[in-house]
């Protein structure tokens, strides 16, 4: 399905969102990462500030939502036209019934998991969803270091993925970089998102084709 490259804003200037945003042109989404100060220790935008950030970048929106109670507000991220929207499966009550909302309202439904949570209760559900997002740092902050130890979570997804025939995206959130994207692609992954190693880059837009043509280079396509 082709390798895409989701720089996140995270640590991107927040009182600059148009002029950062106009500096990733080249990637396939933008990764917005939504905190709420109770699914994880940090707070950082919500609905309006989405709203704004779609009206600003051409790119379609990749919502990834730290947030209690996804069940609750995720909707309303879909219907402000992210074109994906994913939740942690940990705060989620109900998983396939808020992937099904999600869907009906016209988003790409991703469900996202911590680093300690397994990925074998939700391998029967992999049909209703259209990404899976492995958190490769703790969520709740930019800059921390890539986990290995991820690796073979990654890997065992991504042969679910394959052998039960679909077309599920596998995303990888949290320290990659030129050092790292390599092992991540290899394992499976086919969705980056890269922040830090993005916006410290000289040049955003070219860090991000060299992301790409690295994960690529790795998985052989
Ligand atoms: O979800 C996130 C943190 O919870 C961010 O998307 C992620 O950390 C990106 O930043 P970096 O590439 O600097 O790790
Ligand atoms: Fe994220």
């Amino acid at each position: 399905m082709g390798i895409l490259i989701s720089p996140s804003i995270l640590n991107s200037d927040f009182a600059d969102l148009r002029g950062e945003l106009a500096k990733i042109a080249g990637a396939d989404y933008v990764h917005v990462d939504v905190m709420d100060n109770h699914f994880v220790p940090n707070l950082t935008l919500g609905l309006p500030v989405v709203e704004a950030i779609r009206g600003a970048s051409p790119l379609p929106l990749d919502a990834h939502l730290m947030i209690e109670q996804p069940d609750r507000w995720a909707p309303a991220y879909a219907e402000a036209g992210c074109a994906s929207v994913t939740f942690h499966a940990e705060a989620a009550a109900a998983p396939v019934r808020l992937a099904r909302e999600l869907r009906a309202a016209g988003a790409k439904a991703g469900i996202a998991l911590r680093p300690a949570t397994a990925i074998e209760p939700y391998l029967d559900l992999l049909a209703e969803f259209d990404m899976v997002l492995l958190m490769t740092v703790e969520p709740g902050f930019g800059g921390q270091a890539f986990l290995d130890a991820m690796l073979p979570k990654i890997s065992r997804t991504r042969q679910a993925v394959e052998s039960a025939g679909l077309e599920v995206r596998v995303q990888v959130d949290g320290g990659i970089s030129r050092e790292t994207i390599g092992r991540a692609a290899e394992a499976g992954a086919d969705v980056f998102v890269a922040g830090s190693a993005v916006y410290k880059a000289d040049d955003a837009d070219a860090e991000i084709q060299a992301l790409r043509g690295l994960a690529e280079q790795a998985c052989g396509s």
